[in-house]
């Protein structure tokens, strides 16, 4: 049985329980019915302070959750139970989860005290990694989506069926439903698809005939009935929550799926309407930079992939001050602007905040304040919100008139529109404060919770408990008198009450309304019926007042649950605020430049002037910032030895393009800049292997997206194609491929390559340039001097580098003298003004084809220095190299090993640490 089918053999109704279904307690068999009614989920059932499961679910729960497992035995058997504690369920909820289980939660939904009976059960909420609300089991960073996927134009029987895929219409739709944010877009199969791995759902709804490839990320597939895809059902869906629900969607598709995303949201909420989920926003994918899953995973925008963990784009610019602000500035990195007009407001609210420390300082302080508002207002929708949500909810509000006084005077039209959007909400406010006491405490139905002077009856019905209160602690004195005996005390306790207690020298004393209590060892307990009397009038009064603070609670909960959309707008505006200000602090912190881009009419390419990569210099001492001038449709190659700066440089060009649209100034001197439609990446040949795909294999179908989806507005970053085939294949791909990119996309292209022989593609087409990353040698020595200059790439320093790595001495020596002589019979020594920085410093330039340690492993493997592709050219200087090298040397034995290891060595999938790591253990073996 695979993980999938063994969870679901625990839910539904358990087999056994089913067998003596007849003669079950009325408890189980309330549980069973349950248990059929959820049958797609394991059925936690609370029994008093517990959450319990039985028989192999109980099994799971145990095993999962770690706790025991235990047995409940009544007439008609003994079922194995596992329960945990409600009040810290949070914990055990998740390992559920994370083992990949659904769960309902199956609640007591009447007070147990006054049940008659068997007390009322019914499931509350299902948990489901898309659908969770509980605050330990969000993250505050990033929103959780539940998304559904639909395919439009009826069933599959009318669909034409020699429709192309991508003719056909996908829609995708997104609920968060602990916020109530509510997303649909349509487009088509291909589009749908890259806008479904940028939202990556936790959960996924699929329709009816919907074809989805394998996804990068891993959303649970939930099943839910077909029907709700209906295109009547979902309007029917829809119209609870948009009054006219064909003006919120453009496409059959899209109906159906945001229908069945709010439905599914609805079930898994215990099947009412979300009143939170206030609007429902369409948006057209083309409205963003359109980022696909590669392309945020290779700029590493929210993951590292490198050993510096934690360095990201995002955990750069993340200075946001509430959980609000960063999970827009998440957002907002997920999807750039391409609306010049947006795009150059919020650098306009950047630029105004940069300017006023004050303001940014004193926004921060109060953000800083902020709940998160958003979820806030969802638990009140919910029901779910206690006393202290509702003091938070007013902190928060407390904090808008201040905020609003610190945008005053800052000069930004965004930012005036912000601040006319933060409605005080004083009858919120004010409501709030009237109702709730500041401090509450946590439960909400024993009392302390409403605050003096909020309702007449209830301060009435405190007045008689505190009368009654202040009688008694009057009467041990009046006692005291009365009887004569001083040491007469007047005391309470849980199971008995109030009683007056006597020490039993004194008994004789005791007047004769006195009536017995307790007895005690040294002592007697009585009472009166005038303290009787008292005692059952402030219970009384205690009860009436819970219940009457219980219910005012949730009247004021529901007053403010009314006003969900204003709160929401307001969580909107400062959500927008903190990472405007955000943005400023960090532009100030790092010293970033505003970017201008090119006006409407003109067609620039991307210019930057001292351009840094905004991760990588954070963790560099010295960071070398390099320009970029790259004509639009140009395809800029760039070469140079490993590890001297090449992808770094490729992926700051995009991430300041990138952050540019974003609304964020950018790490450079100045940057001038198109407004790009996308940006593809295809870097690295070893990278993102997916199942069943060779290496190879997908470089090539990510080529083909980037040539048959890239126009003349994307940016393309293009990392060693062809790498993963043989030198000449590759070299041919790779010179096809920049040929297409610039003759008929014509996007602006940058592409890192060892192939040298690609460089002359420049030689022929005016917008095919080179660059290259050089390296000082000096003594032997290798310095990466990290910037770029225009040419081809003439040095590989591949010695070099072995050399860095510790391979031994002699090999080095070897490898160096192999070099040398390839140099020397090609006759390529032509190459100072290529180098010209190395040039100019008065050191020494050295030339090999081929920057990889795969060409020097192959020249190793042939007997001799050459490479392949260059062979096939020169047939007679290979034959000299060969003659050379023969005469050179007789391997050793050491050199023999060496040489099997390298010949083994699988180089195609290599990367250049684990390239580090192969020498290493060379290095060893000759040692
Ligand atoms: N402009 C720079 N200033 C300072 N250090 C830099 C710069 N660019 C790169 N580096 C440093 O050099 C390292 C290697 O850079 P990068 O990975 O870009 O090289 P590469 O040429 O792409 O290598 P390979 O061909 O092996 O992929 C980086 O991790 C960084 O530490």
């Amino acid at each position: 049985m695979n993980a999938d089918a063994q969870r679901e053999a625990v839910y539904g109704a358990p087999p056994e329980m089913l067998e003596v279904r007849d003669d079950l307690t009325p408890m189980l068999s309330q549980y069973a019915d349950l248990c059929e009614e959820h049958d797609d989920a394991v059925v936690l059932f609370q029994v008093g302070d517990f959450y319990e499961a039985f028989c192999g679910a109980a099994e799971a729960v145990a095993r999962t959750c770690e706790v025991t497992l235990t047995q409940r035995e009544d007439s008609t058997g003994t079922w194995p139970m596992a329960g945990i504690p409600i009040d810290n369920a949070a914990g055990y909820l998740e390992r559920l989860l994370d083992a990949g289980y659904r769960v309902a939660l199956a609640e007591q939904v009447e007070d147990a005290e006054e049940a008659s009976g068997l007390v009322d059960r019914a499931v509350t909420q299902l948990i489901t990694p898309g659908t969770v609300v509980d605050e330990e089991l969000l993250d505050a960073g990033r929103a959780t989506y539940l998304g559904a996927v639909a395919r439009g134009g009826g069933d599959a029987e009318s669909r034409d069926s020699d429709a192309e895929d991508d003719t056909d219409t996908y829609g995708l739709a997104v609920v968060d439903v602990s916020t109530g944010e509510c997303l649909v877009t349509g487009a088509d199969r291909a589009l749908a698809l890259e806008e479904l791995e940028r939202l990556a759902p936790a959960e996924l709804v699929v329709g009816p005939d919907c074809d989805l490839p394998n996804l990068s990320f891993d959303p649970m597939e939930t099943p839910f009935e077909p029907g709700a895809f209906d295109a009547d059902a979902a309007r029917e869906t829809l119209s609870a929550y948009a009054p006219r629900p064909d003006a919120v969607v453009e496409s059959d598709a899209e109906l159906r799926a945001v229908g069945a995303a709010l439905a599914y949201a609805e079930y898994a909420q215990g099947d009412s309407k979300l009143e939170y989920v206030t609007r429902v926003t369409r948006f057209d994918p083309r409205e963003f930079l359109q980022l696909d899953a590669t392309a945020i995973r290779s700029l590493e925008l929210f993951e590292s992939r490198s050993a510096r963990a934690g360095s990201t784009l995002f955990s750069v610019l993340d200075e946001t001050a509430c959980a609000l602000g960063r999970r827009r500035l998440e957002a907002w990195l997920r999807r750039p602007l391409v609306d010049r007009d947006r795009i150059e407001a919020r650098l306009d609210a950047v630029d105004a905040l940069c300017d006023d420390a004050l303001a940014r300082a004193d926004l921060r302080d109060h953000l800083s304040s902020v709940y998160d508002l958003e979820r806030l207002v969802a638990r009140v929708s919910r029901e779910r919100a206690d006393a202290r949500d509702l003091r938070s909810l007013k902190t928060t509000l407390d904090r808008v008139p201040e905020i609003r006084e610190a945008l005053a005077g800052t000069g930004s039209d965004l930012l005036a529109d912000l601040r006319d959007s933060l409605d005080e909400l004083e009858d919120v406010r004010d409501l709030v404060g009237d109702a709730v006491v500041s401090d509450p405490p946590q439960e909400i139905t024993e009392g302390g919770v409403i605050a003096d002077g909020f309702d007449a009856e209830l301060d009435d019905i405190r007045g008689t408990a505190e009368a009654g209160r202040e009688w008694v602690s009057n009467l041990e004195a009046r006692e005291q008198e009365r009887t004569g005996i001083d040491s007469l005390e007047v005391g309470y306790n849980q199971v008995h009450g109030y009683y007056i207690e006597v020490t039993n020298p004194n008994l004789d004393r005791v007047p004769d309304d006195y009536q017995r209590r307790q007895t005690l060892k040294n002592s007697e307990r009585f009472y009166t019926p005038e303290l009787k009397e008292r005692e059952d009038e402030i219970l009384r009064a205690s009860d009436r007042a819970d219940a009457l603070e219980y219910d005012l609670f949730c009247e004021v909960r529901a007053d403010v649950a009314t006003e969900s959309a204003r709160i929401q707008a307001v969580a909107d505006a400062l959500a927008d605020l903190d990472v405007l200000r955000t943005l400023a602090d960090v532009a100030v912190a790092n010293d970033y430049a505003r970017p201008e881009f090119h006006a409407g009419d003109e067609t620039g390419g991307i210019r930057i002037d001292a351009g840094r990569h905004p991760v990588v210099e954070r963790a560099q001492d010295e960071f070398v910032p390099n320009p970029a001038d790259l004509p639009r449709g140009s395809v800029a190659l760039v070469t140079g030895p490993n590890m001297s700066g090449k992808s770094t440089y490729m992926r700051q060009v995009a991430l300041v393009c990138v952050l540019a649209q974003v609304g964020s100034f950018v790490p450079a001197k100045s940057a001038r800049l198109p407004v790009l439609d996308r940006v593809f990446t295809r870097i690295g040949a070893s990278d993102d292997i997916a199942g069943g795909q060779s290496t190879f294999m997908r470089e090539m179908s990510e080529l083909t997206e980037i040539l048959h989806n890239a126009t003349g507005d994307s940016l393309v970053l293009l990392d060693e194609v062809g790498r993963g085939t043989s030198t000449a294949d590759g070299l041919a791909i790779a010179r096809a491929a920049t040929e297409f990119l610039h003759d008929e996309v014509g996007a602006t292209t940058l592409f890192a390559t060892h192939y040298h022989d690609l460089t002359d593609a420049a030689d022929d087409r005016e917008g095919v340039f080179n660059l290259h990353f050089t390296a000082a040698r000096r003594d032997g020595e290798v310095t990466f001097l990290h910037s770029v200059a225009d040419g081809p790439s003439s040095s590989s320093y591949g010695v070099e580098v072995a050399q860095l790595a510790g391979v031994p001495a002699s090999v080095v020596a070897r490898a160096r003298d192999l070099v040398d002589e390839t140099e020397t019979d090609a006759g390529t020594a032509d190459d100072s003004d290529a180098d010209g920085v190395a040039a100019a410093n008065g050191e020494t330039d050295e030339t090999s084809e081929d920057g990889t340690l795969a060409a020097y492993v192959d020249g190793l493997e042939n007997g001799h220095g050459e490479n392949e592709h260059r062979k096939q050219g020169t047939a007679a200087t290979a034959t000299t190299a060969t003659n050379a090298t023969a005469a050179a040397a007789e391997p050793t034995p050491e050199l023999e090993a060496v040489a099997e290891a390298l010949r083994e060595a699988d180089l195609v999938d290599t990367t250049p640490l684990e390239a580090l790591n192969l020498l290493s253990d060379l290095k060893g073996k000759l040692e």
